[in-house]
């Protein structure tokens, strides 16, 4: 998926275009050539360039007046203006009107690619730049990852030496298990780690939206696109897409990405040109994905597509081991950032029923449990109660889940339930023991209010 950049020789002297296109040729470049006016901007409405060597004097125009067409066409090229002897004031002109730089006939060649360089890399911070506008990076600075248990401690090994390749990677978890962090950890162990890692959560945006956010889209190629937009896949180039909750990826998203995937190639949203970036994909899901093929929701090819190396986060209660370290990074990290009283512990039963909990919503649950004692804690010392208030409801925790009301009754007439059923079951008694609140049933779920509103609406409970 390498992109190399384009340059286009926009002047009518063919011997002097053949010269400084060999040149650039051999430094990695691609080239275009025109002798016109007219064949300038015809390519330059069909291809994407990166930078233009223009002439001032063409048969057919002047470079002066094709310098603003030119930059209304692809306004983040960069053009150096060729000029000749008695044509530099009309070179400066060029300047102020955008072009980056001029060089005077004959060409100094050494001079002409270094000036090209310089502006292909301000070409390339440009993009950049407007790339972070854009997006809202959630990189943490110090990727602090837990793994005293001899599971995550494999599977840490494993993301080591997955980091090492450029291969697709799957990760795959239950919510809250941590594959978010996994993600950034391969990015920040690639080879990648000084470009951007960009995030897609393929579940928190509307379906109508999904291909210009990922693409980007020209300006007034629908409604309410009133500017030129960079994509997602654009911001990451060079740097890792994450495709987070990509089971919840619609269908016909999904072809889009499969093409992209397979040759790095993509249009945004109302523009006929191709463009090409150099990514590399990490996707999560908490999906089945072989289930979601079967019932017709998961693009098989995609599916191989993604699926180069897989890593399973396995979920908390698997590894108990990391229980107590999370606990406390989380109260130190709290304490770094000066957000609560300083020294707060866990009583001894506290830390036992902990250890004994079968963390439903993974560590995610497990941190909103901590916050939730601390709150509550007096002096610092946290108890089971400050977590799951009264100890009727601590017992009735720790006796799977028959808290939430009618829930158990499901299983009482001995029938068969999938996964997905018994977490529906579950969720709507959840729902309906905190009296329809959204945010509070979330936080006993321990996944996010978006994420249960997802799954309602999944149920048909809300719209
Ligand atoms: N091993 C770990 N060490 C430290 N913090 C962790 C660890 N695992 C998870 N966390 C923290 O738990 C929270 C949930 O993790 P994360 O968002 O990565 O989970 P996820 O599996 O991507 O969840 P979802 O499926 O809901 O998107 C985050 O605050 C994350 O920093």
């Amino acid at each position: 998926m390498k992109h190399c950049q384009r340059i286009l020789i926009l002047d009518d002297e063919e011997a002097l275009r053949a010269i400084i296109a060999q040149r650039l040729k051999r430094r990695g470049y691609e080239i275009l050539e025109a002798g016109t006016a007219e064949e300038g901007l015809s390519l330059l409405k069909d291809t994407l360039i990166d930078a233009v060597l223009l002439d001032i004097k063409l048969p057919d125009g002047d470079g002066l007046i094709l310098l603003p067409e030119i930059k209304q066409l692809q306004p983040d090229l960069q053009v150096v203006m060729l000029t000749g002897n008695g044509t530099i004031e009309s070179a400066i002109e060029a300047m102020k009107l955008g072009a980056y730089d001029y060089l005077t006939k004959p060409c100094n060649l050494s001079e002409l690619e270094i000036t090209l360089q310089k502006a292909l890399e301000k070409q390339k911070l440009l993009l950049e730049n407007t790339g972070l506008r854009q997006v809202v990076n959630r990189q943490t600075p110090e990727l602090k990852i837990i793994a005293e248990s001899a599971p995550m401690v494999a599977l840490l090994e494993m993301t080591r030496k997955v980091a090492q390749t450029d291969a697709s990677v799957l990760i795959q978890g239950e919510s809250g298990v941590g594959k978010e962090l996994i993600a950034q950890a391969i990015h920040h162990c690639s080879s990648r780690f000084n470009h951007p890692c960009v995030p897609v959560n393929a579940g928190a945006i509307p379906e109508t939206l999904i291909e210009s956010e990922l693409f980007g889209h020209e300006k007034g190629s629908f409604t309410g696109a009133g500017s030129q937009k960079i994509g997602l896949v654009e911001m990451a180039d060079n740097g890792t897409l994450f495709l987070d909750e990509i089971g919840e990826m619609p269908l016909s998203i999904q072809v889009k990405l499969l093409r992209f995937l397979e040759c790095g190639e993509f249009r945004r949203v109302g523009d006929t040109r191709l463009r090409q970036v150099d990514v590399r994909i990490v996707a999560a899901t908490n999906r089945d994905l072989q289930q979601e093929i079967i019932h017709g929701r998961f693009r098989e090819d995609l599916f191989y597509r993604l699926n180069g190396l897989t890593l399973i986060v396995p979920p908390l209660r698997e590894r108990r081991d990391d229980i107590l370290p999370l606990v406390e990074q989380f109260l130190e990290n709290q304490n770094n950032k000066k957000l609560l009283h300083k020294d707060y512990i866990l009583l001894p039963e506290t830390r036992e029923q902990l250890l004994n909990y079968d963390f439903p919503g993974n560590v995610r649950e497990l941190f909103h449990l901590i916050e939730r004692g601390q709150i509550l804690s007096i002096g610092g010392r946290i108890k089971p109660k400050d977590i799951w208030g009264n100890s009727e409801q601590v017992v009735k925790k720790f006796h799977s889940s028959d808290s939430e009301e009618g829930f158990l009754d499901i299983f009482r007439d001995n029938r068969c339930l999938s996964l997905e059923e018994v977490e529906k079951h579950y969720i709507l008694a959840t729902l309906k023991r905190v009296k329809g609140n959204k945010s509070q049933a979330a936080n006993c779920l321990g996944i996010s209010v978006r994420n249960l509103y997802r799954k309602l609406q999944s149920y048909g409970v809300v719209e």
